[in-house]
Formats: structure tokens, sequence, C-alpha cells
């Protein structure tokens, strides 16, 4: 299988799944991703970062790291239990809200201008800076209380702060693996709100981003970990961001 493919992309690309409670869901985001790696012939890994999930997550996680070849550097096929450094890094949610359909396009406008972080978002019909995409970005299965809630961080965000970054909410991002380091370094919030905050801190410290329009699913199976304590934190951080940054 190796020796079929001769790709001009010799970056690895780094997959971070974080998980609780995804037993049902990561078995299918793992078979996609390896699908969209082998297709486009690039190196990868998956790690599965799982905080003591009841379900079981973690025995399925192995299996599958069994499956596919536990932390092995293989060109093709890895999935490694710790965080070994791929040139890239793709964080994602585990539970097809965010579709392994779109890495490709993340990849691509990454290449197109050199840029430090590629993210999707939900907001923007177009690509930015220049990669246009016929599918605009969008949500699917939130109820409106959800919906206003996303736009309203994000309205906040932006009027506060301007990083000129359409979706700051999301995590479906792609990340040069040092500036992934130094913003990590930097970034102070737990929660929900450290995504804005990342992204605040990475376009302050004067990092390129570009953007892939994506839709977001929400999750089939399992429920979503969003409470009222968590948009009091994100008004928090965004207000600590505004008096600090
Ligand atoms: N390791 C770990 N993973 C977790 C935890 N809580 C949730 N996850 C994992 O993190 C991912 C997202 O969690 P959800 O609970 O499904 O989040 P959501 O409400 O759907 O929110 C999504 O959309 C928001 C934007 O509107 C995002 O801000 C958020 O990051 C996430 O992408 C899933 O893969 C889930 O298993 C935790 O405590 N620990
Ligand atoms: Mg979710």
């Amino acid at each position: 299988m190796q020796s079929q493919f001769a790709t001009s992309d010799t970056h690895k690309y780094s997959v971070i799944l974080p998980t609780y409670n995804e037993r049902k869901n990561l078995p299918i985001i793992v078979w996609l991703l390896a699908n969209v790696f082998e297709k486009h012939q690039l190196a990868w890994e998956i790690i599965v970062v799982d905080d003591a999930s009841p379900d079981g997550t973690q025995e399925v996680a192995r299996q599958l790291a069994s499956l596919y070849g536990e932390g092995q550097d293989r060109r093709h096929t890895s999935m490694a239990s710790i965080l070994s450094p791929g040139d890239f890094v793709i964080i994602m949610d585990a539970d097809f809200s965010h579709h392994p359909k779109f890495i490709p396009q993340f990849i691509s406008l990454q290449k197109a201008h050199n840029l430090d972080i590629v993210t999707g978002t939900r907001y923007r019909s177009t690509s930015k800076p220049f990669l246009r995409e016929a599918t605009p970005g969008g949500v699917h299965g939130w109820d409106l209380k959800r919906k206003l809630v996303s736009r309203g961080a994000n309205f906040l965000a932006d009027t506060m702060l301007s990083p000129g970054v359409s979706d700051l909410t999301g995590s479906f991002r792609l990340y040069r693996l040092p500036v992934l380091r130094h913003i990590i370094a930097e970034t102070v919030s737990k929660g929900y709100v450290f995504q804005m905050e990342m992204m605040v801190r990475a376009r302050a410290l004067g990092y390129t981003v570009g953007e892939v329009p994506i839709t977001f699913v929400d999750r089939i199976f399992g429920e979503s970990k969003l409470g009222a304590d968590e948009i009091v934190s994100y008004a928090k951080g965004v207000w600590a961001l505004f008096t600090g940054v």
C-alpha cells in the first residue's frame, strides 16, 4: 500500500480528537479520517484525548489503535496514543459536527497562502483570503436558542476585539505546530471560551488565519456539554481580553 503513493506533500497531519462519551462516534470518524487522508495521499495520525469517559471510549480507542497501527510512524496509517509532533495539527470534534471531507480544503488554503492557521467558518460563504468554494457555511440541527447563543458570542467578541475572523467559537481548525504551541502557551481560559481566545491571541501575535466555509451538523449520538455556565465564562473571557490585550 505504501509504495503506490508518490505524494508531493511531505508534511504530516496530526488530528487531535477530544472525546467525552464518544464510543459510538469514534470508529466512524476515524474511518472517515483515514479515508480522506488515504485518498489525498497524506501522512497522518490521530491522537484521541479522552477525559476518562465512563462509556468506554478509551477501550474503543485502544481497539482502533491496534487495528490501524498504534504509535507507528508509518507513512500512511498510524494512530498514536501520545502527542508526537506532526508538521500540522488539526483539532476537530469527534461527533461528526466537523466532517473530515473539509480537511483537504483546509490544506489547500494553507498551502496556497502559506498560512499559520486555517479555521472552519459557519458564518462565511466563501473562503478567505482567495479560495472560493461552492458550498456556503452553515449550521444544521441546532434550535433557535443555540443559534442565537453562537451568533451572539461571535458578535460580542467581534465587536469588542475585532480579530477579523468570522467564526471565533468554532473548533475545526488546522494549525502549524509551532504556532499552536505558541498560542496555547499564551491562552489562559478554560471551557468553550478558549476557542475564541486562541483566535484573538493568534491575530494579536500577527499570525495569518484563513477561513474555509463548513457546514456544522449537530451530533446524533450523545449530548453537547454547552451550559449556562459556559455562556457566562465566555462573556467574562471576552471582557478579560478586551481589558487586557
Ligand atoms: N477530552 C474531552 N473532550 C470533550 C470534553 N467535553 C466535550 N468533549 C469533546 O469535544 C467535542 C465537542 O464537544 P460537544 O459537547 O459536542 O460540543 P458542542 O456543544 O457540539 O460544541 C461545539 O461547537 C461549539 C461552537 O458552537 C464549539 O465552541 C465547541 O468547541 C464544539 O465544537 C466532542 O468530540 C466531545 O466528545 C471533555 O471534557 N474532555
Ligand atoms: Mg457537538
